[in-house]
């Protein structure tokens, strides 16, 4: 697998960090304002049913004084009924609390009733909260219960009772659970919209007061919130409706009744202007993400650089400006710095070595003359670079005789003593070179054959008249010289001539220089 550069892990790093950065922007924002809209639901819903379950309480209590009231002018009445269905009248009508109110006697027999359609005076009243009230005879609000009109209704009664505390009878008024009724008043009022909404329920989990007529009546069974709220207590929760939705409900009793008021809004209306807010997030943080990548990208180039540009000359090693080029990066921390160094120590070791290496490479290890490959080097450099130069080929006379005579040593210690002397005639620029055996070449750069010549002959003569240790009998060398560019000759033919001139020179009787023939003419 191809290995990514410094350059794309620093933008592929920036990029990843804003994309990480402006996830986690959305997801912190995203979770944060969902948790405060469910929680101001939550406390807003349970506030409203708060409200709602006192106004209820207000109303009951207002309705008990009303018919407590209206429960002396019965006794002022007294057996007048056109003052009986009088006050009967006015309380239905004056006030919007019952759908119907009706006076009852001892024995149930209704002796007023209002609004008079509904059919009832004169006959003895069998419902259950007409029964409950001449039973108890104590203020009482009903169960919910189904008249003999068939109305599923509320009854809030009051006993008559005189001075000498004799019961009377009781007055008492129908609230219509499906009809249009105080608890529409009271309840009705709620926002609907959102689908929010609010209901009531009496203390066996029946619905009173649904925003859906249809439902009321109905016991709700297995709602967490009816079981908290009929066992009077407050509060919220998140909870599933009966049609499976997810609801987010505050529920309130209406303590003197065990009545409970639950309101009610899904999450999913009241999440439902996040998306908005969510694209508006999107909006104002996209020039911010555009700024992190821009600023990661220039952070991280900065700091990458050094590390770039040294990692670029690593491959480039065998340049030979690289250890300027090494020295002029400029490193500003630490790590850098080191390994700055480290490349430069490296490189510095690496060229010792290597010079060591070359050196030895082209070095003869007897004479320390350079070898027929160093020769060789040089050649091709000088072929390059256009250089003339005239070339002396030495060998010895009769150096097997040397050899046979004084043994392979002495052999040896001759040659080093005629490399000595042949590297102190010669000049600094000139290449003195072991070719082989008892042979030896010297290269004389911007050399002229004669030149060339007057040298070799000099070189003669000096080892001519020197003593060879361990030899008692004078060394000898025979020379021949050629001269390059003469013509078109190349390098190996000059070599050749030189080699020619040589031999012509051993032929001649050795200790001799002879020039090449072919040179120059
Ligand atoms: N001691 C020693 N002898 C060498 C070395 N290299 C070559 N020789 C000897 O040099 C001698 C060269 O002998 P020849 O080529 O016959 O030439 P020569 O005896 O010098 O005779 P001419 O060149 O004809 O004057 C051989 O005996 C080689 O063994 C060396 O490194 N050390």
């Amino acid at each position: 697998m191809r290995k990514l550069n410094l350059r794309q892990l620093i933008l592929l790093l920036s990029v990843s960090t804003a994309v990480l950065i402006l996830a986690n922007t959305f997801y912190t924002s995203h979770k944060t304002q969902r948790d405060l809209l469910i929680a101001q639901t939550l406390e807003a819903n349970q506030a409203y049913a708060s409200k709602m379950a006192n106004s209820i309480e207000d109303f009951l209590s207002a309705a008990q004084q009303q018919l407590a009231f209206a429960a002396q002018d019965v006794l002022l009445a007294g057996n007048n009924l056109e003052k009986l269905g009088h006050i009967a009248n006015r309380l239905n009508e004056q006030t919007d609390s019952f759908n119907s109110v009706f006076i009852v006697d001892t024995s149930g027999v209704v002796i007023a009733a209002s609004p008079e359609a509904v059919g009832l005076f004169g006959k003895v009243v069998m419902s259950e909260g007409a029964e409950q009230a001449l039973r108890e005879r104590i203020p009482l609000v009903s169960k919910p219960y189904v008249s003999v009109t068939g109305r599923l209704l509320v009854f809030i009664s009051q006993p008559i009772i005189d001075a000498q505390d004799n019961y009377l009878g009781f007055i008492g008024g129908s609230i219509y659970l499906h009809e249009k009724s105080i608890l529409y008043s009271l309840l009705g009022r709620h926002y609907h919209a959102n689908d929010a909404y609010i209901y009531a329920v009496d203390s066996g989990g029946r619905i009173i007061y649904h925003q859906d007529a249809e439902r009321i009546g109905e016991v709700i069974v297995g709602n967490p919130v009816i079981e908290k709220v009929v066992k009077q207590q407050t509060g919220s929760q998140y909870l599933l409706n009966s049609h499976g939705i997810e609801m987010l409900a505050g529920y309130a009793p209406v303590p003197s009744t065990n009545w409970g008021v639950v309101t009610q809004r899904s999450l999913e209306a009241t999440l439902s202007g996040m998306d908005q807010q969510m694209l508006a997030v999107a909006k104002y943080s996209f020039p911010f993400f555009i700024f992190i990548v821009w600023l990661v990208w220039l952070v991280s180039r900065w700091i990458s650089k050094p590390l770039w540009q040294l990692a670029r000359s690593a491959e480039e090693l065998d340049e030979p400006d690289i250890n300027t080029q090494i020295s002029s990066i400029s490193v500003w921390y630490f790590e850098a710095s080191q390994l700055k160094r480290a490349m430069l120590r490296g490189l510095a070791g690496l060229n010792k070595k290597m010079g060591k290496l070359n050196l030895e490479n082209i070095t003869d290890p007897l004479t320390g003359l350079i070898n027929r490959r160093g020769m060789q080097i040089a050649l091709d450099e000088w072929e390059r670079q256009e250089q003339p130069f005239s070339v002396i080929v030495a060998d010895i006379d009769h150096f097997k005789r040397i050899n046979d005579e004084f043994g392979h040593d002495v052999g040896d210690r001759v040659l080093q003593t005629l490399a000595q002397h042949m590297q102190a005639a010669s000049r600094p620029d000139d290449l003195v070179c072991r070719s082989g055996g008892e042979e030896f070449v010297i290269l004389l750069p911007q050399t002229e054959t004669a030149v060339a010549h007057r040298v070799a002959e000099r070189l003669r003569k000096r080892i001519a008249e020197s003593i060879c240790p361990n030899v008692n009998r004078p060394v000898t060398l025979s020379l021949g010289v050629a001269s390059w560019p003469c013509g078109s000759a190349s390098i190996a033919q000059v070599l050749k001539n030189a080699d020619i001139a040589l031999y012509a020179a051993k032929d001649a009787g050795r200790n001799q220089v002879q020039a090449s023939q072919t040179a120059c003419e």
